[in-house]
């Protein structure tokens, strides 16, 4: 997680990480060996760790860059430490958090936001970036998504620069439904590619994902629209056909014959997708939702399908008009 204060020339950015020995590394090396290796961090990076309390009570925007999985405990730490001050607050993760006890179903990141800390101005940054090629310096276009106006004009005056264009958008359910469903695609396009199905079936699979992810959306209050910006299509598109995505990494190894234990372990990152498939087709199911696509990764990553025969169950579905 990582707290920004004042845009413009005397920008001061602070990297906070809970490791304090993996802090003291990348603070001392000027580089994150483990996560960005070979990236110089810019000088003026301040690095810390421990309490993030004094740190977040003196900033102007923090960014929390972690898994959903620990995003509910982030914000809970970032409400504590702000208190009533207006900071506007981003996430970048890209999810359905895990069913929590007593709930019946797993939550958006602002869902989860609503629940856990919901005085916080907030909103996620999303869309097409591979963090590697973005600390690369290399272009890149993101979405600003947030209810709150002052949230996304912070975002957009942060971070907008000569290579990161970030676009604005009201659409918080869309931003993120597009975010999270993308994951479970990329593992359905890395199944496809594994098995060598070819680059017709590859554009089906984008196209026909699209469709899932557009109906899901649009039953959770979404505009459709979304769906064809940086957070539907864009990373639709890279993380189905970009080799960087650890959710296609997940599926072009589940194609391999690796158990799903070992792909996930080899990757050393985590893949979102493994993570939140069954919440996307139980969300999709509350609601009439049909997802065909994310319910054969879910029986991929079950083990109830192999993926060839998650294949050929697609294909042998009956006729159906493209639009409905
Ligand atoms: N890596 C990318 O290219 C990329 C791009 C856009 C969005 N995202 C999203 O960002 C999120 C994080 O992805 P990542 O690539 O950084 O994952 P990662 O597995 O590479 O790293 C996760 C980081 O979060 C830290 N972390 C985990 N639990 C924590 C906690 N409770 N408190 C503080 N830190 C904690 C880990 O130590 C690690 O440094 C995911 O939801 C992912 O979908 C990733
Ligand atoms: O590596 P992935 O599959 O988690 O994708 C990373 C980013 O979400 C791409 O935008």
């Amino acid at each position: 997680a990582s707290a920004a204060a004042h845009p413009g020339a005397d920008r001061r950015v602070t990297l906070w990480a809970r490791d304090a020995r993996q802090a003291a590394q990348i603070g001392s090396q000027r580089e994150n060996q483990r996560y960005l290796p070979g990236i110089p961090l810019p000088p003026a990076l301040g690095v810390a760790s421990g309490d993030p309390a004094a740190l977040l009570a003196q900033a102007d925007l923090a960014l929390l860059a972690v898994p959903v999985s620990a995003l509910r405990a982030m914000l809970a730490q970032a409400t504590g430490a702000l208190g009533r001050r207006p900071v506007p607050v981003a996430w970048l993760c890209k999810g359905f958090e895990a069913v929590q006890p007593g709930a019946q179903v797993g939550l958006l990141p602002h869902e989860v936001c609503a629940q856990a800390a919901p005085q916080l101005q907030a909103g996620v940054l999303s869309g097409p970036s591979f963090a590697q090629e973005v600390a690369r310096g290399q272009p890149a276009a993101l979405v600003a998504a947030s209810r709150s106006q002052a949230v996304r004009e912070a975002l957009v005056r942060a971070l907008h620069g000569p290579a990161l264009r970030i676009y604005a958008n009201d659409d918080i359910v869309g931003v993120e439904v597009g975010g999270a469903v993308k994951n479970v695609l990329a593992i359905a396009a890395g199944l496809c590619d594994g098995l060598r199905l070819g680059t017709n079936a590859r554009a089906a699979l984008i196209t026909r994902g699209l469709a899932e992810v557009t109906r899901l959306g649009l039953a959770l209050g979404a505009q459709a629209e979304t769906f064809m910006g940086l957070s539907g299509l864009g990373d639709l598109v890279l993380t189905a056909t970009g080799d960087l995505s650890r959710n296609r990494r997940v599926g072009l190894l589940l194609a391999e014959g690796r158990a799903l234990d070992d792909a996930v372990r080899s990757l050393g990152h985590v893949a979102e997708g493994v993570y939140c498939a069954h919440t996307v087709v139980q969300r999709a199911a509350a609601l009439g939702v049909d997802m065909p696509i994310a319910r054969a990764v879910v029986a991929v990553l079950d083990g109830r399908l192999r993926p060839a025969e998650a294949a050929a169950a697609l294909m042998g579905r009956d006729p159906a008009a493209e639009s409905h």
